[in-house]
């Protein structure tokens, strides 16, 4: 047994070896691919997804004329477009980031274009995810944009990778690329990008959208790799240098929770691309979102760009005597985990749940009082009849009001939200106050209103 340990051991040590091995060759083959296309812009014969037909200088004729408008552009020229078409992007999160960012990529002619996602497509997701089309439901997010984007540009390669990204496939996928777009939603991936593009020396361009708000700025960038001057070695900070603490789980909003208005993320992933071909093109690292974040608010359209903390010479990911080495657990280190759709609480005993079916009976119970701890406007959207909104964020505050209210009821008090994980916490906080005799009347109702829909009342909005 301890043999067979010690063996899975090494091979464990000699796959990472060889994850590294692959990264230091792509690096080779990055700067080999660097040199090539320097060698177009002085003439060479292939191009574009090595389309040999009439050259004019570097460039094929269909290139020129498909990005003419750009290469017009004296800050691309003959030059930038060259380098567009062999470089190499990864998307990682195919929602209302990705999808924008995929399309002007696309657009612009960028050889390359890998996409990771590992969630389907729902309805919920079109309002502004625009690659994604209503027949597309169910499908997988990365398979759909990478579809839609092969319709914009045929003459680029598109890899739909329909995994999660992770400690274990990270290094694996990003080594196939020059540079990576965060285009998630949860802490976890966030930091496991950016220790990833670290590791594997990789610009990290990030966004992020909530409500009527977007960010956009430029992680683990270096000038070594990215610009002409390979004399200097300006690098700019990683994810860590500015978050070295992760938020705390209830901090991070989402999509799904606090809602999104469809043209934020769509400029943010817009302008997401933009850094990414200003990259390419080895625009200056002045002119990049470097060591500065973009934030944009649309309700009263102010945008400002903000300076970030410079990078920590201390850094437990790339300073120079780093302690992270390696990708860790990034779940574990942010105590959440990075599918939201996946957390699934049980932390009341079983005489404090009941089933939505259960539920639908004890309803008829005049004396059943049904608590809805889902925020406002939710509320507002869609709630069960008789439902009274107590939002989790008030409990605290409410909680003698709350109590009162339970031990003057009569009959069972219910507590609901959209997945069941709030109101469990919510009936939790109030059993931790209430008299013993009073205990069992506090019900959560297990799977919430998604539950609710699935069992009893298939007329119930699914959101
Ligand atoms: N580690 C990961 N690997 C692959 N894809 C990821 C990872 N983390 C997040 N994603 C994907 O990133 C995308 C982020 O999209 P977006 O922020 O628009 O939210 P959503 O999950 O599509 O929508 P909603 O929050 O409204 O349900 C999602 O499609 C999600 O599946
Ligand atoms: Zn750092």
């Amino acid at each position: 047994m301890d043999q067979i340990l010690q063996l899975e051991k090494e091979i464990e040590g000699l796959r990472q070896k060889l994850i590294e091995k692959e990264n230091e060759l792509q690096t080779l083959k990055r700067s080999l691919n660097l040199n090539q296309s320097a060698e177009l812009q002085n003439g060479a014969s292939e191009t574009c997804n090595g389309n040999q037909k009439v050259m004019y200088g570097a460039l094929p004729k269909w290139a020129i004329e498909r990005y003419s408008r750009q290469i017009l552009l004296r800050e691309i020229g003959v030059p930038g477009q060259s380098k567009i078409c062999s470089a190499r992007v990864l998307i990682v999160g195919a929602g209302g980031l990705g999808c924008p960012a995929a399309m002007y990529l696309a657009g612009s002619g960028v050889g390359g274009i890998g996409i990771v996602d590992y969630d389907v497509v729902e309805i919920t997701n079109i309002h502004r995810q625009l690659l994604h089309k209503e027949e597309n439901v169910g499908m997988n997010k990365a398979e759909s944009a990478a579809q839609a984007i092969r319709s914009i540009n045929s003459q680029i390669k598109v890899t739909p990778y329909k995994v999660q990204l992770g400690s274990s496939n990270a290094l694996q996928i990003a080594s196939k690329y020059d540079l990576v777009l965060d285009c998630t939603d949860n802490a976890p991936t966030r930091y496991l990008l950016s220790d990833l593009c670290v590791l594997a020396k990789l610009p990290l361009i990030s966004g992020s959208a909530l409500k009527l708000e977007g960010q956009l700025t430029v992680y683990c960038y270096r000038s070594d790799l990215h610009s002409e001057d390979k004399n200097s070695t300006y690098r700019g900070p990683c994810y860590r240098c500015v978050f070295a603490t992760p938020p705390s789980p209830d901090a991070m909003g989402s999509c799904s929770q606090h809602g999104v208005a469809g043209p934020v993320p769509g400029t943010i992933g817009t302008l997401q691309a933009m850094e990414a071909i200003k990259l390419i093109i080895g625009h200056p690292s002045t002119n990049l979102l470097v060591g500065r974040m973009l934030i944009m608010d649309v309700d009263d359209m102010s945008c400002k760009v903000v300076k970030l903390r410079q990078r920590n010479p201390m850094c437990a990911a790339c300073s120079d005597t780093p302690t992270i080495t390696r990708l860790v657990d990034y779940e574990a280190f942010c105590k959440t985990l990075a599918k939201e759709k996946e957390l699934e609480l049980h932390i009341l005993p079983p005489i404090n749940r009941i089933t939505a079916k259960e539920f639908s009976i004890l309803q008829k119970e005049k004396t059943t009082l049904l608590i809805d701890v889902r925020n406002e406007s939710e509320f507002d959207m869609c709630h069960i009849e008789g439902a009274q909104n107590s939002p989790i964020d008030n409990v605290e505050s409410k909680m003698e009001e709350l109590l009162r209210r339970v031990q003057d009821n009569k009959g069972a008090v219910v507590f609901v939200c959209r997945r069941g994980n709030d109101s469990q916490i919510a009936a939790k906080m109030l059993l931790s106050k209430l008299p013993e005799e009073h205990k069992s009347k506090i019900k959560d109702m297990i799977g919430g209103l998604h539950a609710w829909a699935q069992d009893i009342d298939k007329t119930f909005p699914v959101y």
